[in-house]
C-alpha cells in the first residue's frame, strides 16, 4: 500500500494508460478523481471505471470537462478536495496523438493537439499545486510524456513538442516547486498499445517494426505504465524530482 487514503486526480484516465494508473493507485490504497474529456460517448467508460474502483474498496469521482480548457484543473481540484479533502497527486496523462504528415498539417490539428496535450498541462499543473501549497503538505506531480520527447516522428511533428513540452514543464516546476516539498518528474512510455495508435499499428508490419525495435520484445500494456506513476507518486520516491523515467521495453537504446 504505496499510496493508502492519498487524494490522487489522473487526467484522461476513462481508458488507456490514465485507467491502468487509476486503477494501480486505487489497488495501492488511493481515492481516485477521474478526469475524461466530457464527451457523452465516454461516460458509461469513467462510470464503469469508478465501479471497478469501488470493488478494491476505494472511492473514485469522475469529471468530464475538455483538458484543453483552462479551467478545467481547477474543476479536478475541487473535485478532489470535495470528495477527498485535498490533492496528493496529480498525474497529467490527458493526450492526443492524430497521426498526420507535416506538410499538410491542418492548422486545427495542430492547435488541438497543443492545446489539449500542453496548454491544458500547463494550467491543470498549476491549478494542483497551488492547492498542494495550500495545504502544506507536499505532494507529487506526474505528467505522462512519452519516448517521442526524445525522438522525432514524420507522423507526429504537432505531437511530440507536446511531449517534449510537457518533460520541460516538469523539469521547471521542480525547480519552481521544491520549496512547498512539492516533487515533479515525467513519465516517459514507449509504444503502449491503446485506442490513440490502434489505427496506426493495425498495419501489421508497422505493428511487427516496432515489436522488432524493442529488446523486451513486445509491445507495452497501460498496465506496465501504472508501476511506475505508483513509484513516482510515492514516498517510495521521496528524493525524487525533476527526473524523467522511461518505460519503453529498452526501444530508446536500441540503436544496433
Ligand atoms: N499509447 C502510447 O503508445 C503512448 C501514449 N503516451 C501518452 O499517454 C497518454 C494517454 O494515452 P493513451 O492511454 O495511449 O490514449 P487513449 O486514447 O487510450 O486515452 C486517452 C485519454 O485521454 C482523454 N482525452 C482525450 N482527449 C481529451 C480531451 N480533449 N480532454 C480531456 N480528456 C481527453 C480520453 O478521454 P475520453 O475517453 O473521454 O476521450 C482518454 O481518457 C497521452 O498523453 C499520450 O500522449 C505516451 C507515450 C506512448
Ligand atoms: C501514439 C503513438 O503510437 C505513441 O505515442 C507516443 O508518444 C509514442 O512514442 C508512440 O509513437
Amino acid at each position: 500500500m504505496l499510496l493508502k487514503d492519498k487524494s490522487v486526480i489522473i487526467t484522461g484516465a476513462s481508458r488507456g494508460i490514465g485507467k491502468a494508473a487509476a486503477l494501480e493507485c486505487a489497488r495501492h490504497g488511493a481515492n481516485v478523481v477521474i478526469g475524461y474529456s466530457g464527451r457523452e460517448s465516454s461516460k458509461p467508460k469513467a462510470e464503469k471505471l469508478i465501479a471497478e474502483i469501488n470493488e478494491l474498496g476505494r472511492r473514485a469521482v469522475a469529471v468530464g470537462a475538455p483538458a484543453g480548457d483552462p479551467e478545467t484543473g481547477e474543476l479536478l481540484v475541487k473535485a478532489a478536495v470535495d470528495n477527498f479533502g485535498g490533492v496528493d497527486v496529480f498525474v497529467n496523462n490527458a493526450g492526443i496523438c492524430p497521426f498526420h504528415s507535416f506538410l499538410d498539417m491542418p492548422k486545427e490539428i495542430y492547435l488541438e493537439t497543443v492545446n489539449t496535450n500542453l496548454n491544458g498541462a500547463f494550467f491543470a499543473v498549476q491549478a494542483a499545486a497551488n492547492q498542494m501549497k495550500k495545504q502544506g503538505r507536499g505532494g507529487a506531480i506526474i505528467a505522462v510524456s512519452s519516448i517521442s520527447a526524445l525522438v522525432g516522428g514524420a507522423m507526429q511533428t504537432h505531437y511530440t513538442p507536446t511531449k517534449a513540452g510537457v518533460l520541460s514543464l516538469m523539469q521547471s516546476c521542480a525547480v519552481a516547486l521544491g520549496q512547498y516539498g512539492i516533487r515533479c518528474n515525467a513519465v516517459l512510455p514507449g509504444t503502449i498499445e491503446t485506442d490513440i495508435n490502434a489505427d496506426d499499428l493495425s498495419d501489421k508490419e508497422k505493428h511487427d517494426y516496432m515489436v522488432s525495435r524493442t529488446p523486451l520484445g513486445r509491445l507495452g500494456k497501460p498496465e506496465d505504465i501504472g508501476g511506475p506513476i505508483v513509484f513516482l507518486a510515492s514516498d517510495m520516491a521521496s528524493y525524487v524530482t525533476g527526473a524523467s523515467l522511461l518505460v519503453d521495453g529498452g526501444m530508446f537504446v536500441n540503436l544496433q
